[in-house]
């Protein structure tokens, strides 16, 4: 089943032209790496999907509905969750806290502390610990467990290893490929051995424009064919 798909979609900031008919596909169970260099328009393509810059032109539809022009609330009620580039943690409260903001659900929040805890044994140490005082890796821990805990049936990584240790990177990798297991996802990732491990498959976007797509089981971090629109 096509769990997500963006036709000719044309996206804009005022009077700049960003996504200039992009078309892609998510299957249900799938993980798709989206690359691309700097400043292409893979966070714009998240926001797209999310409504918070709904596109000019084009469908994006979610199981068989569409969805362009709905609330980003609703969206989100729909089961699409989103784990932004900038984090977007509640600094002023703690670690906890910010866990049951994004489980509604009472019933449900004691698995899902358990699920964050056992993922990020570093969050259950912290959790009475106000989040704006956590190191970057901490935080960027708390902003994955946030998304992973929030039952969503296709999740919207943008740049998970961005500006982190590569100990702390190997514990990212490890939990979202652990999510990966019961969740479809979308993931925005410069490291490209990260993106190619963790994905089923990917597109490649170049100033507004999927230009190749393909299984990462065709391609490796270091082939020709994905290094030459990924260097500046
Ligand atoms: N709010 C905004 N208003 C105007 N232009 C914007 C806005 N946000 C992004 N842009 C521009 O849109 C283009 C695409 O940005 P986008 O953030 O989608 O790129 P990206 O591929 O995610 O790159 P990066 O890896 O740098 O985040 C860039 O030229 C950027 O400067």
């Amino acid at each position: 089943m096509t769990l997500l798909s963006l036709t000719d979609v044309h996206t804009y900031y005022g009077e700049s032209h960003i996504l200039e008919g992009v078309s892609l596909e998510i299957e249900a169970g799938e993980v798709v790496a989206l690359v691309g260099r700097n400043g292409v328009g893979k966070t714009t393509t998240i926001r797209t999907i999310l409504q918070l810059t709904p596109p000019r032109e084009g469908t994006v539809r979610f199981k068989d509905e569409e969805i362009a022009g709905e609330e980003t609330h609703e969206v989100a009620r729909r089961g699409i969750g989103w784990i932004p580039e900038d984090r977007r943690i509640f600094t002023q409260l703690n670690v906890e806290e910010n866990l049951r903001v994004a489980v509604p659900d009472r019933d449900a929040l004691r698995p899902a502390l358990e699920m964050a805890y056992d993922a990020f044994p570093i969050l259950e140490e912290r959790r009475d610990q106000r989040a704006g005082t956590l190191s970057g890796g901490q935080q960027q821990m708390l902003s994955l467990a946030r998304g992973l805990v929030g039952e969503n049936e296709l999740l919207l990584v943008d740049e998970p290893s961005e500006g982190l240790a590569p100990q702390v990177v190997a514990t990212v990798a490890e939990s979202l490929a652990e999510a990966a297991t019961d969740t479809s996802m979308l993931v925005v990732e410069q490291n490209l051995p990260l993106a190619l491990d963790l994905a089923d498959r990917f597109y490649v976007l170049d100033n507004g424009l999927i230009v190749d797509e393909g299984s990462t089981d065709e391609v490796s971090a270091d082939s020709e064919r994905l290094r030459r629109y990924l260097s500046a």
